[in-house]
């Protein structure tokens, strides 16, 4: 029998399970009516009204950001404030801040990874964050990349949502225990992050001719955290089921489109979850997460495309992103 939902010790998963029998949803189902993906989406962006306060719809931080890489953190603490965060705070290493600072006043920039107390300086922030990004532009210095083993272990004990990409990613591809069933865990590989991963966590070979079922096992294989594999199409599984966003980009495929991605998402994140299994349907709330940020960074590559073809950038992407995201799911 399935717990009642009365129950207050009611878990989030016997809570999926539950709801998920409810609503007799299943991965057929939805695949064949995305519109039903849209609605969910829409059901779970927070209402615009006078009576919040700053901070309320999201407090988004990114880690990541080194001397080589200062874009890529930029592209996706921008994201998120242009897909409604309220503040969006990055924490980088010391040379990177100012130069990220210099691409815009809108971001708080901490200049702390590199530092020998960099956990306990990041962890000064986290009862105020809603979600972590962890991974754009980091690169791979074996001190960020402890500090970086540090800032999870601290978010994971928080109960934070944390989408992992980038080389954020080349970390859990060394040491897959980091995230092993997190449950609000989120990785955004793109092909060779994802073939880094298949190697690190499976003993087989990846089957190329079957993406959706390479998606679940890596997600199975992972503890269930949700995986977003990027491609031509986007598949997003949670292990239990696999949906895929097709929404129409362009053939443009700049450097950058990840970063956005990524920002967007951890913001997405955290509405979902605050949103919870009502408002999804029953549905993995991350599911609804990734779905809702793949289709939008598609729309935003797709709008740039319209105006600048072959020299749109992530920057042109970035400022579409208001009115995709009007188009796509707001009523
Ligand atoms: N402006 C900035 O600051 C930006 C900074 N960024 C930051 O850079 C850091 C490293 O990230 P990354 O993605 O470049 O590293 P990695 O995983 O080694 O992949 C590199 C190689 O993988 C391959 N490859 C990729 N796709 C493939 C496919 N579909 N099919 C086949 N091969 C494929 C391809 O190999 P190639 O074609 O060169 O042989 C490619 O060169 C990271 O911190 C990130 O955030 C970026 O966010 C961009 C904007
Ligand atoms: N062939 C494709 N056709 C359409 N959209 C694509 C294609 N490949 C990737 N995308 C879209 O571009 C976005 C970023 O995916 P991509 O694989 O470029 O990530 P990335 O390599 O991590 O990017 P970054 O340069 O930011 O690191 C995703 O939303 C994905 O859907
Ligand atoms: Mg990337």
């Amino acid at each position: 029998e399935p717990p009642l939902l009365a129950d207050s010790e009611l878990s989030w998963r016997q809570g999926y399970l539950f709801l998920q029998r409810t609503f007799s949803l299943h991965t057929a189902h939805l695949r064949k009516d995305m519109e039903n993906f849209f609605q969910l989406v829409k059901n779970i962006v927070p209402a615009l009204t006078e009576k919040k306060h700053k901070g309320q719809d999201g407090r988004i931080g990114i880690v990541g950001g080194c001397q080589e890489y200062t874009g890529a953190p930029y592209f996706a603490a921008m994201s998120a404030l242009k897909a409604g965060a309220d503040l969006s705070y990055v924490f980088c290493a010391r040379e990177a801040a100012p130069v990220i600072k210099s691409y815009s006043p809108e971001l708080i920039v901490h200049p702390v990874l590199d530092s020998p107390n960099a956990v306990q300086e990041v962890k000064k922030w986290l009862p105020r964050l809603h979600a972590l990004v962890v991974g754009p532009g980091l690169g791979r210095d074996d001190l960020l990349l402890k500090n970086v083993k540090g800032i999870l272990e601290a978010s994971k004990a928080r109960d934070i949502p944390i989408v992992i990409d980038a080389d954020g990613l080349w970390l859990i591809a060394q040491e897959p225990a980091l995230i092993q069933g997190y449950q609000k865990a989120i990785l955004t590989p793109n092909h060779m992050e994802f073939s880094r991963l298949w190697e690190a966590v499976v003993s087989s070979p990846v089957d190329s001719s079957d993406d959706h079922a390479s998606v679940l096992r890596l997600s199975q294989a992972l503890g269930n955290v949700t995986v977003v594999q990027k491609g031509e199409h986007d598949l997003i599984s949670d292990g239990q089921q696999v949906v895929r966003c097709s929404q129409e980009g362009s053939s443009r495929r700049c450097g950058g489109q990840g970063d956005l991605l990524s920002g967007s998402l951890g913001l997405m994140a955290h509405w979902a979850l605050l949103a919870g299994l009502e408002k999804t349907n029953g549905t993995s709330p991350l599911l609804v997460a990734a779905w809702g940020a793949c289709s939008l960074t598609r729309q935003c590559n797709h709008q740039a495309f319209q105006k600048y073809g072959r020299s749109t950038t992530t920057t042109d992407m970035i400022a579409e992103i208001g009115a995709a995201f009007s188009k796509l799911f707001e009523t």
